[in-house]
């Protein structure tokens, strides 16, 4: 959707924001942009829409060479989300989020129609807020208004400067989270350049980490960047405790889980004692005879029943449960919270196995390279660095 050829842009007083950038972004993609203050990261999200011209390269857009069309043209294929948001003080919310749509010539009920289906999609709604002033705003409701104008003439690319930088941390977990609903919902081509290591981990398919000059030392999934830096530049810009920042993206895979002994609801109180005789841990997971999930059972309880007592009559509910494919930070804060040693994996109904505290650290070590430092030798298919 996006390609940057030999991007470049040398300010006139001879300050070389970016070198020569080779980048592509494919449709539906959120890039996140991160690295040191001063490495480019604006001047290349600003060379995008010709904010900022470049001198040299190319930009193609969904195949077009855009580097010489018009900015109204540009404006209304490229949305743009900015940290201060830059909403006009002495226009209305309906009217700062129909700002492109007016450029564009937009009849009023058209541009009303949709400043009505923004305003909704953000979680504002029209009713309520489209004839405020941005003063009469939070500060996180300014950037969701801010979200709004950006996407409102239905850009095929979003361009989004440090978008929710302005607010509080609990005001930015939650437009995070909203902005990932919305992303899901319009799978918008998005480019955002973040300080946020953390943001860019949680809401980017890929992370483009920038040195000085515009350098691409990394271009790869999130997963990648914090488990096999390219070199020693990302390793130290990520940070040392990337380890436990992997724990946002880093999925519960089968091998990570632990088998215990497995009884049915329908076994004896005594042959279920003998099933767990001998394993690690004195408990035994309880399935029904279609492979579910049904609970757990300790061993002090079944000696304590009469041999013919059936399982189901002395199982216990696991508080939580957790699907293959979710993020390892669910299980750990799971079995945080509930203090527990298991954490039961299922696929729909279906009893996988375990997984237990030491099986969480296992899965973040396993695929990190090296002891805390870079290996070279590990394959990094996603790498686009040029
Ligand atoms: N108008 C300008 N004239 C001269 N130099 C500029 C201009 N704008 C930016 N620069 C320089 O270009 C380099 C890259 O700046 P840019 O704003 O792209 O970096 P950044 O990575 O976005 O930084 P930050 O994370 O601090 O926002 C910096 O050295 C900056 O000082």
């Amino acid at each position: 959707m996006i390609r940057l050829d030999g991007l470049g842009k040398r300010y006139p007083d001879g300050t070389v924001a970016v070198g020569s950038l080779d980048m592509e972004v494919r449709r539906g993609e959120l890039v996140a942009l991160v690295g040191p203050s001063g490495c480019g990261k604006s001047t290349t999200l600003r060379m995008v829409n010709r904010l900022v011209e470049p001198t040299s390269g190319r930009i193609v857009l969904d195949g077009d060479d855009v580097t010489q069309v018009s900015a109204v043209e540009l404006r209304r294929r490229v949305g743009y989300v900015i940290q201060q948001v830059g909403l006009f003080p002495h226009l209305t919310v309906g009217d700062n989020v129909a700002t492109v749509p007016r450029l564009l010539g937009w009849d009023k009920k058209r541009r009303r129609e949709r400043v009505a289906e923004m305003l909704d999609l953000v979680g504002l709604p029209a009713g309520t807020y489209a004839d405020r002033y941005p003063h009469e705003l939070s500060g996180g409701q300014q950037q969701r208004i801010g979200v709004a104008r950006g996407l409102a003439a239905d850009p095929d690319v979003l361009l989004m400067d440090e978008p929710f930088g302005a607010v509080d941390p609990i005001a930015r977990d939650r437009l995070q989270g909203e902005f990932r609903r919305i992303q899901s919902e319009l799978h918008k081509t998005v480019l955002l350049v973040t300080h946020d290591i953390d943001e860019a981990v949680r809401l980017a398919d890929r992370i483009a980490v920038f040195s000085e000059g515009g350098r691409l030392e990394q271009y790869a999934e999130p997963a990648a960047v914090l488990g096999a830096p390219a070199n020693e530049f990302v390793a130290d810009f990520v940070g040392s405790d990337r380890g436990l920042r992997r724990l946002a993206v880093q999925p519960v895979e089968e091998a990570d889980l632990v088998h215990p002994p497995v009884v049915r609801l329908t076994d004896r109180a005594a042959d279920a004692r003998r099933t767990i005789a001998g394993a690690p841990e004195p408990y035994a997971v309880v399935v029904d005879d279609a492979g579910s999930l049904r609970g757990w059972v300790a061993a002090r309880t079944l000696e304590q029943c009469p041999p013919d007592a059936l399982v189901e009559e002395v199982a216990r509910r696991f508080g939580e449960t957790i699907t293959l494919g979710e993020f390892l930070r669910r299980a750990l804060s799971e079995l945080v919270r509930h203090d527990a040693g298991w954490l039961p994996v299922v696929d729909g109904e279906r009893y996988l196995g375990v997984l237990t505290p030491d099986a969480v650290y296992a899965a973040l070590r396993r695929t990190v390279p090296g002891d805390g430092g870079v290996d070279a030798t590990v394959e990094q298919p996603l790498l686009r660095a040029v």
